[in-house]
Protein backbone atom coordinates (compact mmCIF):
# COMPACT_ATOMS: atom_id res chain seq x y z
CA UNK A 1 0.00 0.00 0.00
CA UNK A 2 1.19 3.05 -1.38
CA UNK A 3 1.32 5.98 2.04
CA UNK A 4 0.99 9.34 1.10
CA UNK A 5 1.24 10.87 4.54
CA UNK A 6 2.86 9.65 7.72
CA UNK A 7 1.12 11.48 11.20
CA UNK A 8 3.80 10.02 14.14
CA UNK A 9 3.37 10.82 17.65
CA UNK A 10 2.10 14.55 16.85
CA UNK A 11 1.33 16.81 19.73
CA UNK A 12 -0.04 20.06 19.27
CA UNK A 13 -0.58 22.71 22.59
CA UNK A 14 -2.69 25.77 22.53
CA UNK A 15 -1.72 28.16 25.93
CA UNK A 16 -2.19 24.96 28.52
CA UNK A 17 -4.26 22.62 26.78
CA UNK A 18 -3.43 19.58 24.30
CA UNK A 19 -5.54 19.98 21.47
CA UNK A 20 -3.87 16.69 19.81
CA UNK A 21 -2.29 14.55 22.12
CA UNK A 22 0.56 11.80 20.01
CA UNK A 23 -1.53 10.88 17.10
CA UNK A 24 -0.17 7.98 15.14
CA UNK A 25 -2.44 7.42 11.43
CA UNK A 26 -1.71 7.32 8.15
CA UNK A 27 -3.24 7.71 4.40
CA UNK A 28 -2.62 5.77 1.49
CA UNK A 29 -3.28 6.36 -1.98
CA UNK A 30 -6.89 6.21 -3.16
CA UNK A 31 -8.20 5.85 0.11
CA UNK A 32 -11.16 7.82 1.49
CA UNK A 33 -10.59 8.13 5.63
CA UNK A 34 -13.44 9.56 7.86
CA UNK A 35 -12.30 11.72 11.06
CA UNK A 36 -15.49 11.27 13.37
CA UNK A 37 -15.66 12.78 16.85
CA UNK A 38 -17.38 14.64 18.67
CA UNK A 39 -17.24 18.80 19.25
CA UNK A 40 -13.95 19.70 20.65
CA UNK A 41 -12.35 16.13 19.61
CA UNK A 42 -9.93 18.20 17.79
CA UNK A 43 -10.82 17.11 14.46
CA UNK A 44 -10.25 20.59 12.88
CA UNK A 45 -7.10 20.91 14.50
CA UNK A 46 -5.51 17.82 13.16
CA UNK A 47 -7.13 19.04 9.33
CA UNK A 48 -4.74 22.34 10.11
CA UNK A 49 -1.56 21.03 11.43
CA UNK A 50 -1.79 18.05 8.39
CA UNK A 51 -1.96 21.45 5.98
CA UNK A 52 0.53 23.44 8.08
CA UNK A 53 -1.92 25.85 9.18
CA UNK A 54 -1.17 25.00 12.93
CA UNK A 55 2.34 24.23 14.12
CA UNK A 56 3.31 20.70 15.30
CA UNK A 57 4.53 20.86 19.72
CA UNK A 58 5.69 17.59 19.31
CA UNK A 59 6.13 14.54 17.10
CA UNK A 60 6.34 14.80 12.99
CA UNK A 61 4.55 14.77 9.81
CA UNK A 62 6.26 13.07 7.30
CA UNK A 63 4.94 12.98 3.16
CA UNK A 64 6.44 12.85 -0.35
CA UNK A 65 6.14 15.64 -2.49
CA UNK A 66 2.22 15.85 -2.57
CA UNK A 67 0.20 18.21 -3.47
CA UNK A 68 -3.01 18.81 -1.31
CA UNK A 69 -5.99 20.90 -1.54
CA UNK A 70 -8.55 21.50 1.48
CA UNK A 71 -12.29 22.67 2.27
CA UNK A 72 -12.36 23.79 5.89
CA UNK A 73 -15.78 26.13 6.73
CA UNK A 74 -16.95 27.82 3.72
CA UNK A 75 -14.94 28.25 0.95
CA UNK A 76 -13.21 31.67 0.14
CA UNK A 77 -15.21 33.05 -3.35
CA UNK A 78 -15.00 36.25 -5.16
CA UNK A 79 -18.73 37.51 -4.67
CA UNK A 80 -18.51 39.60 -8.15
CA UNK A 81 -16.54 36.61 -10.00
CA UNK A 82 -18.71 33.44 -11.96
CA UNK A 83 -18.25 30.08 -10.61
CA UNK A 84 -16.80 29.16 -14.27
CA UNK A 85 -14.20 32.66 -14.01
CA UNK A 86 -12.97 30.99 -10.43
CA UNK A 87 -12.91 27.84 -11.73
CA UNK A 88 -10.27 28.66 -15.09
CA UNK A 89 -8.49 31.46 -12.69
CA UNK A 90 -7.54 28.78 -10.11
CA UNK A 91 -6.91 25.98 -12.84
CA UNK A 92 -3.45 25.40 -13.16
CA UNK A 93 -1.55 25.04 -16.68
CA UNK A 94 -1.71 21.31 -17.10
CA UNK A 95 -5.76 21.16 -16.22
CA UNK A 96 -7.24 21.08 -19.11
CA UNK A 97 -11.04 22.61 -20.21
CA UNK A 98 -12.15 19.10 -20.93
CA UNK A 99 -11.36 18.43 -16.67
CA UNK A 100 -13.28 21.68 -16.26
CA UNK A 101 -16.19 20.42 -17.62
CA UNK A 102 -15.99 16.80 -16.27
CA UNK A 103 -16.18 18.81 -12.68
CA UNK A 104 -18.74 21.13 -13.49
CA UNK A 105 -20.83 17.97 -14.79
CA UNK A 106 -19.85 15.92 -11.81
CA UNK A 107 -20.94 18.39 -9.38
CA UNK A 108 -23.94 19.39 -11.40
CA UNK A 109 -22.96 23.19 -11.65
CA UNK A 110 -24.21 23.64 -15.01
CA UNK A 111 -27.37 25.57 -14.00
CA UNK A 112 -25.52 27.81 -12.12
CA UNK A 113 -21.77 28.16 -13.29
CA UNK A 114 -22.33 31.43 -15.16
CA UNK A 115 -24.06 33.04 -12.57
CA UNK A 116 -21.91 35.61 -9.85
CA UNK A 117 -21.28 33.41 -6.41
CA UNK A 118 -22.90 36.50 -4.51
CA UNK A 119 -25.91 35.08 -5.85
CA UNK A 120 -25.48 31.41 -4.65
CA UNK A 121 -26.73 29.66 -1.65
CA UNK A 122 -24.61 27.85 0.70
CA UNK A 123 -25.09 24.75 -1.22
CA UNK A 124 -24.18 26.19 -4.22
CA UNK A 125 -20.84 27.63 -3.04
CA UNK A 126 -20.34 24.12 -1.09
CA UNK A 127 -20.26 22.41 -4.43
CA UNK A 128 -18.01 24.96 -6.24
CA UNK A 129 -15.70 24.47 -3.14
CA UNK A 130 -15.27 21.22 -3.79
CA UNK A 131 -15.00 21.54 -6.97
CA UNK A 132 -12.13 23.87 -6.72
CA UNK A 133 -10.65 21.78 -4.26
CA UNK A 134 -10.78 18.71 -6.85
CA UNK A 135 -9.61 20.90 -10.07
CA UNK A 136 -5.89 20.71 -10.13
CA UNK A 137 -6.12 16.25 -9.53
CA UNK A 138 -4.78 16.83 -5.38
CA UNK A 139 -2.91 13.50 -3.91
CA UNK A 140 -5.11 14.35 -0.80
CA UNK A 141 -7.96 16.55 -0.09
CA UNK A 142 -9.15 17.40 3.08
CA UNK A 143 -13.20 18.27 4.03
CA UNK A 144 -14.09 19.50 6.84
CA UNK A 145 -17.60 18.74 7.61
CA UNK A 146 -18.45 18.97 4.17
CA UNK A 147 -21.86 17.86 4.24
CA UNK A 148 -22.97 20.49 6.72
CA UNK A 149 -26.10 21.95 5.25
CA UNK A 150 -26.32 20.57 2.10
CA UNK A 151 -29.71 18.82 1.05
CA UNK A 152 -29.54 14.91 -0.36
CA UNK A 153 -29.21 15.64 -3.61
CA UNK A 154 -26.20 17.75 -3.21
CA UNK A 155 -24.85 15.19 -0.80
CA UNK A 156 -25.33 12.12 -3.45
CA UNK A 157 -22.81 14.49 -5.21
CA UNK A 158 -20.57 14.98 -3.48
CA UNK A 159 -20.40 11.52 -2.53
CA UNK A 160 -20.06 10.20 -6.42
CA UNK A 161 -17.49 13.20 -6.87
CA UNK A 162 -15.32 11.40 -3.77
CA UNK A 163 -15.77 7.57 -4.69
CA UNK A 164 -14.56 8.49 -8.71
CA UNK A 165 -11.36 10.73 -7.90
CA UNK A 166 -10.48 8.35 -5.15
CA UNK A 167 -10.78 5.38 -8.19
CA UNK A 168 -8.12 7.72 -9.86
CA UNK A 169 -6.17 8.03 -7.02
CA UNK A 170 -6.82 10.58 -4.53
CA UNK A 171 -7.44 10.38 -1.26
CA UNK A 172 -9.41 12.30 1.31
CA UNK A 173 -9.39 12.93 4.98
CA UNK A 174 -13.09 14.02 5.85
CA UNK A 175 -14.97 15.04 8.88
CA UNK A 176 -18.02 14.39 10.40
CA UNK A 177 -19.99 14.58 13.67
CA UNK A 178 -21.85 11.49 12.26
CA UNK A 179 -20.80 8.24 11.28
CA UNK A 180 -23.47 7.21 9.83
CA UNK A 181 -23.03 10.15 6.85
CA UNK A 182 -19.79 8.53 5.82
CA UNK A 183 -20.54 4.51 6.07
CA UNK A 184 -21.10 4.30 2.21
CA UNK A 185 -17.74 6.52 0.89
CA UNK A 186 -14.64 5.98 3.58
CA UNK A 187 -12.58 2.94 3.41
CA UNK A 188 -11.21 3.58 7.45
CA UNK A 189 -12.74 5.42 9.95
CA UNK A 190 -10.90 7.18 12.64
CA UNK A 191 -12.64 8.07 15.79
CA UNK A 192 -11.55 11.01 18.00
CA UNK A 193 -12.35 12.09 21.62
CA UNK A 194 -10.56 14.81 23.70
CA UNK A 195 -7.67 15.41 21.42
CA UNK A 196 -6.98 11.19 20.86
CA UNK A 197 -7.32 8.90 18.06
CA UNK A 198 -9.78 6.46 20.04
CA UNK A 199 -10.29 3.64 16.87
CA UNK A 200 -9.07 3.37 13.53
CA UNK A 201 -11.96 0.97 11.56
CA UNK A 202 -10.05 -0.46 9.13
CA UNK A 203 -13.98 -2.10 8.20
CA UNK A 204 -15.93 0.15 7.77
CA UNK A 205 -18.44 -2.05 5.82
CA UNK A 206 -18.73 -3.45 9.77
CA UNK A 207 -19.49 -0.61 10.94
CA UNK A 208 -23.48 -0.95 11.21
CA UNK A 209 -22.56 -3.92 13.42
CA UNK A 210 -20.02 -1.53 15.77
CA UNK A 211 -21.59 1.40 15.43
CA UNK A 212 -23.47 1.32 19.04
CA UNK A 213 -20.09 0.19 20.82
CA UNK A 214 -18.11 3.09 18.89
CA UNK A 215 -20.48 5.86 19.64
CA UNK A 216 -20.38 4.97 22.92
CA UNK A 217 -16.28 5.53 23.20
CA UNK A 218 -17.32 9.20 21.97
CA UNK A 219 -19.87 10.03 24.55
N1 LIG B 1 -6.74 28.57 18.01
C1 LIG B 1 -7.05 27.92 19.13
N2 LIG B 1 -6.64 28.38 20.33
C2 LIG B 1 -6.94 27.72 21.48
N3 LIG B 1 -7.66 26.56 21.52
C3 LIG B 1 -8.10 26.09 20.35
C4 LIG B 1 -7.84 26.72 19.09
N4 LIG B 1 -8.40 25.99 18.09
C5 LIG B 1 -9.01 24.94 18.68
N5 LIG B 1 -8.82 24.98 20.03
C6 LIG B 1 -9.29 24.00 21.01
O1 LIG B 1 -8.82 22.72 20.59
C7 LIG B 1 -9.81 21.72 20.81
C8 LIG B 1 -10.13 20.99 19.51
O2 LIG B 1 -10.83 21.89 18.65
P1 LIG B 1 -11.22 21.49 17.15
O3 LIG B 1 -11.83 22.70 16.51
O4 LIG B 1 -10.04 20.89 16.50
O5 LIG B 1 -12.31 20.37 17.39
P2 LIG B 1 -13.34 19.70 16.36
O6 LIG B 1 -13.31 18.24 16.60
O7 LIG B 1 -13.03 20.16 14.97
O8 LIG B 1 -14.70 20.30 16.88
P3 LIG B 1 -16.04 20.71 16.06
O9 LIG B 1 -16.69 19.44 15.68
O10 LIG B 1 -16.82 21.47 17.09
O11 LIG B 1 -15.63 21.56 14.89
C9 LIG B 1 -11.01 22.42 21.43
O12 LIG B 1 -10.95 22.28 22.83
C10 LIG B 1 -10.81 23.87 21.02
O13 LIG B 1 -11.37 24.74 21.99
Amino acid sequence: MNTIIKIKQVTVRFKRKNALEKIDCQINRGEVVGLVGPNGAGKTTLMKTILGFIPISAGEIAHQQIKMASLIEQPGLYPFMTGMEHLKMLAEKQTTQVEIDRLIHLLDLTDFINQKTKEYSLGMKQRLGIAIGLLNNPDLIILDEPMNGLDPYSVKLLKKAILTYSETGTSFLISSHILSELKQIVNRVLLMKAGHLVENVVHPELLEDFEDGLLAKLA
